[in-house]
């Protein structure tokens, strides 16, 4: 079988040099996007560029308390995503146009648009201000009351998307997440043929920090429904309009 990481390196130059429109003979310019360069300083802002939006660790609590999940995230922007869920040993990984696939199985949602038979995945994020913890609960109180068959959480945001994609869970809603933690993801959930809304209904914004990745258009405007919205700082904005989450702080101290 053809090495899909090769294949998918080449076709990454490809791009990058339609981009620049470069010959074969020069290097090809890649932008990257990376939680740690970001909160290193660097800027979190898309261009027209090919750029790799890059996540070495999603679900760093869980890692740092070695529990369950843990993925390494990949995307250069809408034309590839790879997710590495590292513990199982799974390899995510969608092509635009091209399909998702686990290991090279090919993924589909589920077919449930029932609300009350669905189980949806969310996460209480990394910000620990009692203001956004009580608008987080009470989504969660909605969406159990909804009522819906489950509420589950991975703990990591890559991951609760790839079940989605897998047909596991009928959707995943969360706000705060980063770029990083759903680029990759969101087009392996599209092109396994399920839906991204944002939470109060319309088109995602992958810096917003909202997102709504579901198996159908009827689930995902349910949610809308049922979420508290609100909107936590973007990820392209100044730096010195973004906050750092508490729970952050205290991972990178390990
Ligand atoms: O910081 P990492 O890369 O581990 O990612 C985040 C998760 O992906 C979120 O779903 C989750 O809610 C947390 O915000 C978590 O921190
Ligand atoms: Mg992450
Ligand atoms: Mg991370």
């Amino acid at each position: 079988m053809a090495d899909p990481w090769e294949s998918t390196m080449d076709h990454a130059v490809a791009i990058a040099r339609k981009a620049g429109e470069t010959s074969s003979h020069v290097p090809v310019c890649f932008r990257f996007i990376g939680e740690e360069s970001v909160a290193a300083g660097e800027s979190c802002i898309l261009s027209d560029s090919p750029t790799w939006i890059i996540d070495p660790i999603d679900g760093t609590t869980n890692f740092v308390h070695t529990h369950l999940t843990v993925t390494s995230t990949l995307d250069l922007q809408v034309e590839f995503g790879v997710v590495y869920s590292c513990i199982e040993d799974k390899m995510f990984t969608a092509r635009r146009g091209r399909g998702a696939f686990c290991n090279g199985e090919p993924l589909q949602v589920s077919q449930q648009k029932a609300v009350e038979q669905a189980i949806v995945a969310t996460e209480f994020g990394s910000d620990r201000d009692p203001e956004v913890v009580d608008k987080i609960f009470q989504s969660l109180r909605n969406v159990l009351c909804l009522p819906v068959h489950g509420v589950r959480g991975a703990g990591s945001a890559a991951m609760n998307m790839c079940l989605v994609a897998s047909g596991c869970v009928e959707a995943y809603y969360e706000i705060g997440v980063h770029v990083w933690d759903v680029a990759a993801a969101s087009l392996i959930v599209s092109e396994a043929g399920g839906v991204l809304m944002d939470v109060e209904g319309g088109e995602v914004d992958l810096m917003s920090r909202r997102i709504i990745a579901a198996n159908s258009k009827t689930v995902a405007e349910r949610l809308v429904k049922t979420i508290v919205a609100f909107s936590p700082p973007r990820d392209d904005a100044a730096p010195s309009d973004r906050c750092e989450d508490s729970t952050h702080l205290s991972a990178r101290k390990v």
